[in-house]
């Protein structure tokens, strides 16, 4: 059998080549052997939520797969043909949720009738997409080219107990040509102050700086309180402007204040790019780029970013041309398909 072979260590070397080898394998029925998993990272190998995340895509495509153990450096995926069906998955720690459904989102493209996936683990964790990004900002975003989701949060899980929950319902999607370059300039900022476990102050706090720093670059808050109960405890704010997001998870002994200035500022940063993508946009959109084909403008181009484009060019073939964008005084990049 001919596999394609991918280094798991290559460029930012991290979870995110397994997630998006894993859906081009299922989407494009072609067997795959990642190497090296993770090696330059300090818990080298697989971690539980990368195992869910190849575990979910195996049951849609009734793959067989060897390696998949928590640990593994090596997993070989087998894909046969996309059968969709309902079923939950649990990452059984505080895993981010957020990037099992990155997994899955490709699939969209290549099934013929809905699947319904339960996912319970972490929904507001460090290093992944808060779920609120996911809700208001990826999926809404790929919404409008095509991309038919739809994402219910049932409950908050933070690290370490975890105990999140959502629903996540994908549709056969057909992929539309991106044109996508310039932020649309709204001055709309939408976003979500949350507490779990936590007093509702803390919540208010939040958003009360996030106003006040808003208010005075002239945008237009509109920010929700959420006050929740679970099994973990934890706080965070998520704001989004149309395509851009900025967010910030809360830490003991990190003032509220300072955690809504850092998700202000995160998005402000995005906003003085001009782009219409945000850095983590900016590598999640890869895979759908290389499907839909056209142009996409992003503040930066990351190590994400670039490790994606180099594990889609193994599957697809497409390249991807990255030129500086200082049109309309904006200071970014486009990405095109050629
Ligand atoms: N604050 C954030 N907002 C939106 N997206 C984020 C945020 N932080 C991280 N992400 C996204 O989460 C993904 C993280 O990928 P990455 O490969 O680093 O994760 P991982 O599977 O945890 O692997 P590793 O532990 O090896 O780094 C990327 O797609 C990145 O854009």
């Amino acid at each position: 059998m001919d596999f394609i072979v991918i280094d798991g260590s290559y460029l930012e070397g991290g979870g995110q080549i397994i997630r998006t080898a894993v859906s081009l394998s299922a989407l494009t029925q072609k067997p795959v052997k990642i190497i090296n998993i993770r090696k330059k990272r300090k818990n080298k190998g697989l971690a539980p939520q990368h195992v869910s995340a190849v575990k979910a895509v195996k049951k849609l495509c009734n793959a067989e797969v060897f390696g998949l153990n928590v640990g593994s450096e090596e997993l070989t995926f087998i894909p046969s043909k996309l059968s969709p069906k309902d079923f939950t998955i649990d990452i059984g720690t505080a895993g981010s949720i957020s990037l099992v459904i990155q997994t899955l989102l490709p699939l969209s493209l290549g099934i013929n009738k809905k699947f319904t996936v339960k996912i319970k683990g972490g929904t507001d964790v460090k290093r992944a997409p808060p779920i609120d990004y996911v809700k208001n900002v990826t999926l809404k975003i790929l919404r409008n080219f095509g991309v038919l989701t739809e994402l219910k949060v049932l409950k908050r899980g933070f690290y370490p107990e975890g105990g999140g929950e959502v629903i996540f319902e994908v549709k056969p999607s057909k992929i539309k040509k991106f044109d996508l370059i310039e932020h649309s300039k709204s001055n709309l900022v939408e976003g979500i102050s949350y507490v779990q476990n936590l007093d509702e102050s803390i919540a208010r706090r939040m958003r009360k700086k996030a106003v006040d720093l808003l208010n005075k670059e002239k945008l237009l808050p509109n920010i929700k309180i959420e006050c929740s109960k679970g099994i973990s405890t934890g706080a965070g704010i998520v704001l989004w402007n149309d395509t851009l997001g900025g967010s910030c998870l809360g830490e003991k002994g990190l003032r509220a204040e300072i955690v809504a200035e850092r998700a202000v500022n995160e998005l402000l940063k995005e906003r003085e790019s001009g782009m219409a993508l945000d850095k983590y946009m900016g590598d999640q959109i890869i895979p759908f780029l290389a499907f839909g084909k056209g142009i996409v403008g992003v503040s930066e181009i990351t190590n994400h970013t670039k490790t994606n484009m180099w594990v889609v060019k193994h599957f697809l073939d497409v390249d991807f041309e990255i030129k500086e964008y200082k049109e309309n005084n904006c200071n970014g990049f486009t990405i095109e398909v050629v």
